[in-house]
């Protein structure tokens, strides 16, 4: 089915096309905002396709507008997909009062506790929703698709990835939350979002899902050791342990110096988009 898209602007960036859209989105009940740049080899062939899940407080503007990417996926031939974090003014009280929860903080799943069951769907909308429309209305190579996000959004990628291997094919991450289930963003978002038993939410915790028995071929994750939310919020070396002990790869790089931001993530995005890039050509 095509969705009408409403175009918000279209702007030339590096040869390519930078696109913000709206749409009524059928999954979420809400409008919903995403983003995509159309590197210049789109204009005469299908490409692969770089998913990005951006973080808390966040929206589809965001990595577009902070990462410095464009200038790189024009050279490699790699569409960029970006969205909202969360559904926005769904008349839920108090959706807005928390920066960590809630609007801008939907974690990349489906809540199934009420009242956020209602709307608070980002996982289906991402994996069925956007993934058609863009593998239907832009020239991407449903194929060749992988996955890649910061902070709440390397847990969105990592979760997604693991658990839609049909769908995404690298996946990496920055700073990523990677163990949910043992910090307090997760612990506030999952209570919310899935309800007290815990047995629900391991299949959105990356740490989790590994040592349940998920796997992919590969994992690509960049930290930085000044990042202040490293000991609490992040704990990649629970994700290591996790996947030392289930033989899972994992390529983990601690950067000194680096914090949280956007610096830290325009300084690498580089070495993520060639890593898509390489094992997206690849897959054939
Ligand atoms: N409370 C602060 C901090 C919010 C923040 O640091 N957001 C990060 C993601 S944190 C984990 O998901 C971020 O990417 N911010 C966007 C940016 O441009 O840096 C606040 O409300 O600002």
């Amino acid at each position: 089915m095509t969705e009408l898209l409403e175009i918000r602007n279209l702007h030339s960036c590096f040869s390519g096309i930078q696109g913000f859209y709206q749409h009524d989105s059928s999954v979420i009940g809400l409008p919903m905002r995403f983003s995509v740049y159309q590197p210049p080899q789109a204009q005469q062939h299908s490409v692969p396709v770089l998913f990005f899940l951006a973080g808390l407080t966040c929206t589809e503007e965001t990595f577009m507008i902070k990462a410095g990417a464009q200038r790189y996926a024009a050279d490699y031939g790699l569409m960029l997909v970006t969205m909202d974090t969360s559904p926005r003014e769904t008349g839920i009280p108090g959706e807005s009062d928390n920066w960590d929860f809630g609007s801008g903080a939907g974690f990349y799943l489906d809540a199934t506790a009420p009242p956020w069951s209602n709307h608070y769907l980002m996982e289906s909308y991402i994996t069925q929703e956007l993934y058609e429309i863009i593998v239907n209305q832009f020239p991407a190579d449903k194929h060749r698709i992988g996955i890649t996000g910061h902070s709440m959004g390397g847990h969105g990628a990592l979760t997604l990835g693991l658990r839609h291997t049909e769908k995404f094919r690298s996946v990496s991450a920055f700073a990523p939350v990677s163990a949910p289930i043992q910090c307090p963003w997760g612990q506030k978002a999952f209570t919310h979002f899935l309800g007290k038993n815990q047995d629900y939410w391991r299949n959105h915790d990356a740490t989790a899902l590994i040592k349940d028995g998920h796997h992919i071929s590969d994992m690509f994750i960049d930290q930085g050791l000044n990042d202040p939310f490293l000991s609490e919020q992040l704990r990649p070396d629970q994700l290591e342990n996790a996947c030392h002990n289930a033989g899972q790869k994992l390529t983990l790089r601690y950067h000194p110096g680096y914090d949280h931001s956007y610096y830290f993530i325009s300084t690498f995005i580089d070495d993520h988009l060639k890593y898509h890039r390489d094992i997206l050509n690849d897959s054939f």
